[in-house]
């Protein structure tokens, strides 16, 4: 497998606070990687790591091959897109554009002005009057005119409406499909993840839970429910994620390769925020308690 991101026991430590702790994560090449978690969980942590602004406290990670941030041509092949969608309030949309092409040198400057008609940007306004949504699709049209071969997004569509998040994520696919760069996308908003991305990595307390496939996750993964028992009696092949109980019955989320074929359980499938849930909430309440914003 060709990795796009390589950490080795990656920590990371602000002073005595543990952000990342002992990570080890591949994550393979042109995919769209969802990365999830709860507040503080070491998103942000992980992705500054891999766009080079941040150092590792202990541990190794390598981006497309090579350490981050160092040297123009590692720099050339990551885009990042900081929390915010930080852009120069004073700067016109025109002079963006010029920035980007001066400061990249594999910058699509036809792709670039492209994007900003289709999304009708006006060349001379400054970028503080944008609005939110529009401010988040001009970071993106620099972090892909950049084309780089990965491009990382810290919660791009956090303040976006539901229209503007569509919008966002089209063209975020679209450049994907076009230009068959990877992407790493943190959110916390399941449904988004679930049309964008087809990897999964789920970050809790500073530790990676689980990373994987999304089609694979979702197919290992059973909800199973039936009359009150031990989870540790389980067979050895079916580990339970989270379990929940109520006075005569049990509910399970068990990861298991194989089919479950006990007739004293239900058993059905899980969607992605059930399994990002479980992750999330290991200990039980296994029901449809919403730890992560779902939005539609
Ligand atoms: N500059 C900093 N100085 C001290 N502690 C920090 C700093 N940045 C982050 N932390 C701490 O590191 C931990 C991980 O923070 P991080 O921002 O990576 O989490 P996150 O998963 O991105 O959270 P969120 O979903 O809220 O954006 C938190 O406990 C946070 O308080």
């Amino acid at each position: 497998m060709t990795a796009t991101l390589r950490a080795r026991a990656l920590n990371k430590t602000y002073g005595r606070r543990q952000a990342l702790s002992d990570c080890t994560l591949d994550i393979p090449a042109g995919r769209v990687v969802g990365l999830v978690g709860p507040n503080g969980a070491g998103k942000s942590t992980l992705l500054n790591l891999a766009a080079g602004m941040l150092t590792p406290t202990s541990g190794t990670i390598e981006v497309c091959g090579g350490r981050p941030g160092a040297g123009p041509e590692q720099l050339a092949k990551v885009g990042f897109v900081a929390q915010d969608t930080p852009v120069y309030a004073g700067l016109s949309v025109e002079e963006h554009l010029r920035l980007g092409a001066r400061l990249n040198p594999a910058w699509d400057d036809a792709l670039a002005w492209e994007r900003i008609k289709r999304l009708g940007l006006h060349p001379a306004q400054r970028a503080g009057r944008l609005s939110g949504g529009q401010r988040a699709q001009l970071a993106l049209t620099l972090g892909i005119a950049k084309r780089p071969e990965l491009l990382i997004l810290d919660e791009p569509v956090a303040a976006l409406d539901p229209l503007a998040r569509r919008d966002f994520l089209q063209s975020l696919m679209e450049a994907v499909a076009e230009q068959g760069l990877g992407v790493v996308l943190s959110s916390h908003l399941v449904s988004d993840l679930e049309r964008a991305c087809d990897y999964l990595v789920v970050l809790v307390s500073s530790q990676v839970r689980i990373a994987g496939e999304v089609d694979e996750l979702l197919a290992a993964h059973h909800r199973l429910t039936g009359p009150r028992r031990d989870p540790a009696r389980l067979p050895g092949d079916q580990h339970v994620v989270s379990a929940g109980h109520t006075g005569r019955q049990t509910t399970l989320i068990v990861r298991s390769e194989g089919p479950i074929h006990d007739p004293a359980w239900t058993v059905s499938g899980l969607g992605l925020e059930d399994l990002v849930l479980a992750y999330m909430n290991p200990d039980g309440d296994t029901g449809a308690r919403p730890a992560l914003e779902v939005q539609r």
